[in-house]
């Protein structure tokens, strides 16, 4: 019998800006009903990595592989209707709408640029209590705390039916409250079947979520493995988990 591939893969990718190699030839996996983490200290290739897997960015070797099939010169519009959804480390919200019109947004996209058919209002509200956000429907996004907001970004993603979601730094500005109620969320959706990959700062969060970690430092993959492997390995310790940066984390 052969083997089934991992819902999402990458091998070989790598990614040049002029002279600089900001991704180093670098293999991972996202496996679905999992938390995938990766991780590693500013400019290590995180964000260009998303960009590479979403389609933003051209690798100038490698590929980007969804159930086994290469994907590597398809657009980021094709990769959204085979699966893939994603948030920014910015937000991308309209500020002066609702969160509820926020999410429902996406939904409508999605009904007009595909042939999904379902209730628009109905997937909204699911979504809305799915994310814990149901109280603060009616309110402006530029009304609700940033570590809310945050979180109407991963919901407006959810809208597209994802079956990959790769999530940049979702937790930044929320409070620990906040972000306990936000891995609630994600431990949810990962057991539902989603595939999700963490990119985050809060170093404690992604132990505890993340069944398997990646860890890059300047564009190279310096480790892959569970939580505990990553605490103990001592290229992380020596790159990251040591210093200053992660005691931000
Ligand atoms: N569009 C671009 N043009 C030139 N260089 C870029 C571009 N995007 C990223 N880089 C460089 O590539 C490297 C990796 O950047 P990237 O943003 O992927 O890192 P990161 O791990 O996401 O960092 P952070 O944790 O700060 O978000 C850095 O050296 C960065 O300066």
């Amino acid at each position: 019998m052969p083997e089934t591939p991992p819902l999402l893969a990458t091998q070989g990718v790598t990614v040049r800006f002029g002279g600089n190699t900001a991704v180093d030839d670098v293999s991972l996996t996202m496996d679905e009903g999992r938390i995938t983490g990766l991780i590693g200290p500013n400019g290590a290739g995180k964000t260009t990595m998303f960009n590479t897997i979403t389609g933003l960015q051209r690798p100038a070797s490698g590929q980007v592989l969804l159930d086994g099939d290469d994907i590597t010169r398809l657009s980021p519009a094709k990769r959204a209707r085979r699966g893939m959804a994603r948030t920014f480390q910015r937000l991308e919200l309209f500020l002066s709408l609702s969160v509820r019109d926020n999410v429902r947004v996406a939904g409508d996209v999605l009904r007009a640029t595909s042939r999904k058919r379902f209730d628009l209002d109905e997937e909204t509200d699911r979504i809305l209590e799915r994310t814990g956000l149901t109280d603060v429907a009616g309110r402006d996004v530029s009304d609700i705390p940033i570590g809310r907001a945050r979180v109407v970004e991963v919901a407006r993603a959810l809208m597209t039916s994802p079956r990959v979601l790769l999530l940049d730094e979702p937790a930044s500005g929320q409070t620990e409250r906040e972000t306990e109620a936000f891995a609630e969320t994600l431990t949810g959706l990962a057991a539902d079947g989603l595939a999700i990959c963490l990119v985050e700062h809060d170093l404690p969060m992604v132990m505890r979520l993340c069944s398997t970690i990646h860890v890059l430092d300047y564009g190279a993959l310096i480790a892959s493995g569970t939580p505990r492997e990553i605490k103990e390995s001592p290229e992380v310790i020596a790159a990251y988990i040591g210093t200053e940066e992660a005691s931000h984390a």
